[in-house]
Order: C-alpha cells, then sequence, then structure tokens
C-alpha cells in the first residue's frame, strides 16, 4: 500500500510523503517507549525508591512529549501528502486519460472513471490522512513493546513475538473476508452508476414508448445487485471482525495466564506483573485497531489498485518530434490497412485509398461498412491492425498528436459541445482567434442566425452537450469551428437527416469555402455532395474498396455505385442520367 500510494503520487512528490512516513514511524516508537517506561515507573513507585521513580517519571514525561510533538508532526504531514496526493490524483489521471486510445474508453470504462475520478480519489486520499498513522504507529508500536519486554521479562517477551503471527493470521483472514466481495461492491456501484445516467439521458425514448410508468429493469436489477452485494459485505465485515476480536482475546488471555504462571512460581514480584500486564492491554490495543480498520484499509487498497491500474493504462506510443511531412505526397493515403474494434470482426480487410491535396472525395457505401472508421484512422482514434494510414505522406504513428491534430478538422455527426458559451464553443476550433474571425467563421456556417434567436445571443450557455440547440444547429457550430482552425485537411460526416433549406444552403456554402484551402473526405449522403466531389470511394461490405472513380466514370460502369445511385434518386425523386 505505502508503494502503491507512493507510484500514485509520482516522482515529484514521493520526498514529503517520506518525510510523513518517517515521522508516523518515530512516533510509533515514543508511544511504545512512553508505554514500556510504565513498567519503570511503577516499579519504583511501589518500592518507594523516590529518586528512581522522579528520574524515570521525567524519562516518561519527556517522552511523552516528544510523542505528542511527533503526533502533532505526522499528522500535519499526512494532511499535506493527502491534500497533494488529491490534486496530484486528478491532474495525472487527467492527463493520462488524455492519451489513452479512443478503444479504451469501453461501455463500462466511463462508470469507471467517474467513479475513480470521484469516490476514489477521496478514498486514496483518507487513506493517507486516516489509516496510514494507526497502521504504521500501530504496528510500530506493537513492536517497541514486544522489543521492550525483552527488558523486563524474556518468557514473555517471546510469547508476545509468538502470538505476533497468530494476530496477524486473523486480521489477515477480516481483511479477506472484506476483499471477497469488494470487486462484486465496485462492479455493482458502477453499474448502476452508469444504469442511472443511462436511464436519466433515454427519458426521451422511454417516454416515446409509452414507458412512463414501472420499473426500469436494467436500473432496478442494478440497483438490487448492488444491495446484495451491500449486505453480503456488512456480513463479511462482521464475520472478520468477531473472528479478529475473539484472537485477540484469545492471546491476551493466554498472556495474562502466562504473566499469572510465572508469578505463582515467584519469577516475576506482583508490583511487575501489574505494570507488565498494562504493557500487554498496551500491545493489544493497537493491533485491535488495525484489525477494525482491515476492512477500510482493504477497501482503500483496492481503489488504490483501481486507480494504479488506470494510471498505467497504455497510452497511444507517440514520437517525441514528428517525422518530417513529404511535401508532394497525397494529403490521405491508406495503404492495405485493416482494422476491427474487436480482433473477431474485423471492419476494414485491406483499404488503399488516396486522397490528392485540394481535392474533394466523397465516402459511400451501405451502413456499418466503415466510412466512419475510416475518418477515425485518420485521426488516430484507434491504431490499425495491419497496413499503413498516412497524412502528408507521414505514417500518424509518426507524428506528435499535436502534429497530427493541427492539420485535421473534424466535423462529425455526434457534435459534442461544451457547457459553455456558444462563442466560446465556435472559438474551440482556434482558441487564438480574434472575434471577427469568429463572427466571420460563424456566419459562413449559418450560426449567426441561432445568434439572434438565442436571448442571450452569443453569451447564452448551450448546456450540456450542446442540449439547449437542435443537431443541425450542432452541426453548424462543429462547421463553424472548421472554418475558423482552416486544418489543411476536413473530415466531414455529413447528417444523414434531411436538412431544411437554410441548413443545406449553410452547408454548401461553408463545404465551398472549405475546399478553396483544404483537402475534404467527406462521408457523403446528399445527391449534391456525391456529384461535387472530384472522386467518389465506394466502400464494399466486405471491408474493401468496392469501386472509385468519378460520377460519371462509376455510373457508366454500373454495379454497386449505380444501384447506390438509383436507391437515392429514386427515394429523392431526382432523374437518372449518366453525363
Ligand atoms: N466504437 C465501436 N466499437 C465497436 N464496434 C464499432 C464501433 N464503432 C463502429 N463499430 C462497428 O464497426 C462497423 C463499421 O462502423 P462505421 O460506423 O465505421 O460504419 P459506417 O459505414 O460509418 O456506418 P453508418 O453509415 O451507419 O454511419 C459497424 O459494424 C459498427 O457496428
Amino acid at each position: 500500500m505505502i508503494r502503491d500510494l507512493m507510484r500514485i503520487l509520482g516522482p515529484g512528490n514521493d520526498a514529503r510523503y517520506r518525510v510523513f512516513l518517517a515521522w508516523a514511524v518515530a512516533y510509533g516508537v515514543l508511544q511504545g517507549v512512553s508505554v514500556a517506561l510504565l513498567v519503570p515507573v511503577t516499579r519504583a513507585l511501589f518500592d518507594a525508591d523516590w529518586p528512581s521513580f522522579w528520574r524515570w517519571l521525567g524519562v516518561m514525561a519527556a517522552t511523552t512529549l516528544l510523542c505528542m510533538v511527533a503526533h502533532y508532526v505526522q499528522a500535519m504531514k499526512g494532511f499535506e501528502s493527502a491534500l497533494v496526493l488529491l490534486r496530484t490524483m486528478h491532474l495525472r489521471l487527467g492527463d493520462h486519460l488524455v492519451t489513452l486510445p479512443l478503444g479504451w474508453f469501453g461501455a463500462t470504462r466511463v462508470g469507471q472513471v467517474s467513479q475513480i475520478a470521484t469516490k476514489g480519489t477521496i478514498s486514496v486520499m483518507g487513506a493517507i490522512a486516516h489509516l496510514m498513522t494507526p497502521l504504521i504507529s500501530g504496528v510500530v508500536t506493537t513492536a517497541t513493546i514486544a522489543v521492550s519486554m525483552f527488558f523486563f521479562d524474556w518468557r514473555l517477551g517471546v510469547a508476545l513475538v509468538v502470538s505476533a503471527p497468530v494476530i496477524w493470521v486473523a486480521a489477515r483472514f477480516a481483511t479477506d473476508m472484506t476483499a471477497r466481495v469488494d470487486d462484486r461492491m465496485h462492479a455493482a456501484s458502477v453499474e448502476s452508476n452508469n444504469r442511472v445516467l443511462e436511464y436519466a439521458r433515454c427519458q426521451q425514448a422511454l417516454r416515446a414508448f409509452g414507458r412512463t410508468h414501472g420499473v426500469y429493469e436494467p436500473l432496478d436489477a442494478a440497483i438490487e445487485e448492488q444491495r446484495v452485494a451491500g449486505r453480503r459485505q456488512m456480513w463479511l465485515v462482521v464475520v472478520g471482525s468477531v473472528v479478529n476480536g475473539f484472537a485477540l482475546q484469545l492471546v491476551f488471555s493466554a498472556l495474562i495466564v502466562l504473566g499469572a504462571l510465572l508469578a505463582l512460581d515467584g519469577e516475576i514480584d506482583p508490583v511487575t506483573l501489574v505494570a507488565l500486564l498494562g504493557l500487554i492491554a498496551r500491545f493489544i490495543q493497537p493491533l485491535n485497531e488495525i484489525g477494525d480498520l482491515g476492512a477500510a484499509i482493504r477497501l482503500a487498497r483496492n481503489d488504490i489498485r483501481r486507480m494504479s491500474e488506470v494510471l498505467e493504462a497504455e497510452p497511444l506510443p507517440e514520437p517525441d518530434h514528428s517525422a518530417p511531412a513529404a511535401h508532394e505526397a497525397p494529403a490521405v493515403e491508406f495503404d492495405a490497412v485493416r482494422f476491427g474494434y474487436d480482433d473477431a470482426a474485423p471492419v476494414l480487410r485491406g483499404i488503399d485509398l488516396t486522397v490528392p491535396r485540394r481535392s474533394m472525395i466523397a465516402l459511400v457505401g451501405p451502413s456499418g461498412s466503415g466510412k466512419t472508421t475510416v475518418t477515425r484512422l485518420i485521426a488516430r482514434f484507434y491504431d490499425v491492425d495491419g497496413g499503413t494510414v498516412r497524412v502528408g505522406g507521414v505514417d500518424v504513428r509518426d507524428l506528435t498528436t499535436a502534429d497530427l491534430m493541427s492539420q485535421l478538422s473534424l466535423v462529425f455527426q455526434d457534435v459534442y459541445l461544451f457547457d459553455d458559451t456558444l462563442r466560446a464553443n465556435v472559438r474551440v476550433g482556434r482558441p487564438d482567434a480574434t472575434d471577427d474571425e469568429v463572427t466571420a467563421a460563424a456566419r459562413t456556417a449559418g450560426v449567426g442566425e441561432i445568434v439572434d434567436r438565442l436571448p442571450d445571443g452569443w453569451d447564452t450557455r448551450v448546456g450540456e452537450g450542446g442540449a439547449a440547440l437542435s443537431g443541425g444547429e450542432r452541426q453548424r457550430v462543429s462547421i463553424a469551428r472548421a472554418l475558423l482552425k482552416q486544418a489543411p485537411i476536413v473530415l466531414f460526416d455529413e447528417a444523414t437527416a434531411a436538412l431544411d433549406p437554410d441548413n443545406e444552403a449553410h452547408l454548401q456554402q461553408a463545404m465551398e469555402v472549405l475546399k478553396q484551402n483544404s483537402t475534404l473526405l467527406v462521408i457523403a449522403h446528399k445527391l449534391t455532395t456525391v456529384t461535387a466531389a472530384d472522386r467518389i470511394v465506394v466502400l464494399g461490405d466486405d471491408g474493401t474498396v468496392a469501386q472509385s472513380g468519378t460520377h460519371v466514370e462509376l455510373l457508366a460502369r454500373g454495379g454497386r455505385y449505380a444501384d447506390f445511385w438509383e436507391l437515392r434518386t429514386r427515394a429523392t425523386g431526382w432523374q437518372l442520367v449518366s453525363g
């Protein structure tokens, strides 16, 4: 636990933590010594040996004073380390999460990360602030008392040392009991967390399907599992605590019997025995406290382990410096790219694709053929399983994330807006843009009309995820961001939903502007976009490029594209023409 906490604190902060540990050890030793000094003080008192009595009392008072100082200093150092740890954990978690591949953020990970970042960090902080001191001083105090016992009576000293493994086994049993169900408890808590979020988010769907009454089964099941796991955990904690308490009482009784037998044999005088019994009681007390804290220590250790697992998750390997770009190379190239989100289900099975500079390429294909996946691989949200994705002639794995992202603008359908003002959300495209540049980009993308409609104009907050805006409006903001960024390559996932004429006009206008300066790869759903493209790439169901060419060439060739075109033109009432 000490080592794990040190790892979480990181290399810059371990000195402070070591100082705290040293003070906690000093506090434990001083506490043990001041307790052990009770024996000579009591002996001198009963022997009426006043010079010895005052001398030992003086030593005990000085030790107790030092002990109080050590207690105070170690408590302050502990709180200091705990606060540093809290800040460090949040910073390290944040810094680390942004380096992880998107594939890491699976369905249950969002709930897990939120638990670790909130409950987990508080629990780990509490481990330093409240658990480390009783744990360290408890162990050190009992060890000190056991060692000092050898100075008074070696047989009782041996008995204390022998009893240590018995107590350790009992304490271990108690903590194992808690650990047995803790992972289940944690999983249940993550699941119900996720289900509560899902329940709040899916209200629209539930109401649309008349599910406004009765229970929402997935949430109900998650809460029930949490209740069952919680009850089991409570029972196991009680069982562990009873066994631990029983073992301590047994050891305590055995030591008293041994002391009494030694006194009956005349090996120890009765006064020393009374003092030694006090020492034995103080030997047991910290162990009892550690036993009571066993469950909390185990839970904190599990939280520390989960935190370490996140911090140790492999980030996307990234070079320190990007390889130099090849000036004449195409904007984007796919060379025999193979990829699947899951090893068992490949999505792309050998894609070759070239997007020349300053061209506009339309990507079409059936739903699920991997169009969005192609754009995610260009942005290196995932690494390919085989082949190479190149941007500006350089393998994306040889570019730093900052350099790769500086070359790309992403206009995706699932636009996420931050819970901030509309202006701040557009400015995300280029944080150092002037107000005039923000306004110009917003006007081209049609955001100006949204501004006029909103009560606080540019300063209106758009809500979490952009909840205060419609889907079409959110995409306009996303386009404005891309216009502002002026990246050399724009990856555009056109909305599948039919847009109103106003939205459509803004979209066309924005694309025209983007086309002037950037290379465009568009996942095209609209016939106007498809025909405007310099070249069309058709993905097939089998994860390969089925066809590629201009609109005219592909129509003339027949096959998948001609079928797609016919289907779409029939749906929209367009005429099928081949030139
Ligand atoms: N994050 C993910 N995890 C696992 N599988 C995924 C993930 N995203 C997509 N897939 C799967 O990969 C396949 C390709 O998905 P992709 O979204 O690239 O297709 P698409 O051609 O863009 O589809 P659409 O036109 O419907 O948007 C699908 O079978 C999809 O279920």
